[in-house]
């Protein structure tokens, strides 16, 4: 019986989803894999819509859900959760009352479907509403305050109410007029891609990237702006360093699914990339495919692998809480607490200093963390240097990137930190960390 009800496979894979997000504490993009797979594509985008959409307003519901209860409701009782996905779908998403109480209480079959039939009831009879920008978690949110201050907060907190644009990265910087052009016409009339970087392609929200035009051919790829920026500081180290250096040896380490091993491709380095995960390799072989491009592909985990030669050089884009990107992963603020930070800083210490033997001499490291935290950022870099004076702190001239200096300079003792509000005019970006450090031309 259950099956004749319209929309109930997405709504059913959307409380699976949570549950194991907020019940066994998975990530989210771990869960899809298991809960989506089955489903038609319109009922798998709802679903992630569904699960995305309860995760960011997450605190705002719970307080409607406890305003209207006598006892409050356990944390992980079923009930709260499906209670959860009701009001997403009622008060983001704006899906018709009828379809989101017939899904919603069967789901509930042979659970307290009175109970979730009363609270929403009530809810839309008192025309309840959910704030026009979500309250913020308070553990990253006290974080954040004290790192970045009150305006990093509050902008967060606004670009938190929406996902990100979709930002594209040309294959050939030198097609992007062109490129923006043909992206152009596929748009409403008056609404423009904008480029905020050589290379860089914002089209408004909202788009189906695989239909646009140049996707097919492998003219671009998918990568907020914020993760362009690690590929395109080394790429710029290596061309300042002179003609023999742009295109040279570099070892890619974490590469999949391949943002960043594709523009070090596009810059025709040399590019070995390695990744512990063969489902992720396997997403790098066919973006290289889609974009006809070449990399020798390595599945290994770089702290064991014996292959390693020497590098002009390496980019690590270490493994990361990944709080920087809490607007496409809402679920990663919900649950980011010291423990996980401090277990990941660990790791990304560990990595940072493995690897330090693979560079040639005069030969230089990234390191990048999409994370706002400065365990994962600013500290990896003071560490590294304390232990390893063999190398030194070095940026190129960073007057073409987007993004602003934190206490008005770049200084390459600190590396760059990326917030979120940078061009915030635009829609801001992704939370990242990059550094780079060079090995001295003298040292063996
Ligand atoms: C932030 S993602 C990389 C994104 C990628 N650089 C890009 O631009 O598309 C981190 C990656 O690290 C990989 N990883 C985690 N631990 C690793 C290890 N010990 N050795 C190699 N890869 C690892 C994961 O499989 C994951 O693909």
């Amino acid at each position: 019986m259950e099956k004749q009800i319209s929309g109930l496979a997405a709504r059913t894979a959307a409380l699976q989803m949570l549950d194991a997000v907020l019940r066994r504490g998975e990530h989210l993009d771990q869960a899809r894999h298991a809960y989506i797979k089955k489903l038609n594509p319109s009922d798998a985008a709802m679903a992630m819509v569904i699960a995305n959409e309860t995760l960011r307003y997450l605190i705002d519901i719970d307080a409607l859900i406890d305003s209207q209860t006598r006892n409050i409701l356990s944390e992980d009782a079923k009930v709260r959760m499906v209670l959860r996905m009701s009001l997403a779908q009622l008060f983001i998403m704006e899906t018709p009352p009828h379809a989101v109480i017939s899904t919603s209480l069967a789901l509930l079959q042979g659970g307290p479907r009175k109970l979730a039939h009363g609270v929403i009831g009530s809810l839309l009879r008192a025309e309840a509403q959910l704030p026009d920008t979500p309250t913020m978690p308070p553990f990253a949110a006290l974080k954040w305050l004290k790192d970045w201050g009150p305006q990093m907060v509050e902008d967060s907190r606004i670009l938190f109410a929406t996902a990100p644009s979709v930002d594209l990265c040309l294959k050939d910087a030198g097609h992007l007029e062109k490129m923006s052009e043909t992206l152009a016409q596929d748009l409403i009339e008056g609404v423009k891609p904008i480029s905020l970087m050589a290379g860089h392609i914002r089209m408004p929200r909202g788009q189906a990237v695989d239909a646009l035009p140049g996707f097919d051919e492998g003219e671009w790829w998918v990568q907020d702006i914020a993760a362009q920026i690690p590929a395109r500081i080394l790429n710029d180290l290596m061309a300042q360093k002179g003609k023999d250096a742009q295109s040279g040896d570099v070892l890619d380490l974490c590469a999949a699914p391949g943002g960043k091993t594709m523009q070090l491709c596009a810059a025709k380095h040399r590019v070995t990339a390695l990744d512990v995960s063969e489902r992720r390799a396997r997403r790098l072989q066919q973006n290289l495919d889609r974009t006809a491009m070449d990399a020798n592909i390595v599945i290994h985990n770089l702290l064991k692998w014996k292959g390693a030669q020497s590098y002009d050089a390496i980019l690590l884009d270490a493994p990361c809480t990944a709080s920087g990107t809490f607007r496409r992963h809402p679920d990663i603020i919900q649950k980011i607490d010291d423990r996980d930070i401090a277990k990941l800083a660990a790791l990304q210490s560990e990595m940072f200093a493995h690897i330090a033997k693979w560079v040639r001499p005069g030969g230089f490291i990234i390191f990048a963390t999409c994370s706002l935290e400065r365990e994962e950022g600013e500290d990896q870099l003071q560490k590294f240097l304390s232990e390893h004076g063999d190398f030194t702190a070095v940026l190129p001239d960073m007057s073409a990137y987007p993004i602003a200096p934190i206490n008005g300079e770049f200084i390459p003792e600190k590396g760059v930190r990326v917030l979120p509000n940078n061009a915030m005019e635009h829609g801001g970006m992704d939370g990242f960390y990059v550094a780079a450090v060079q090995k001295n031309a003298n040292m063996k």
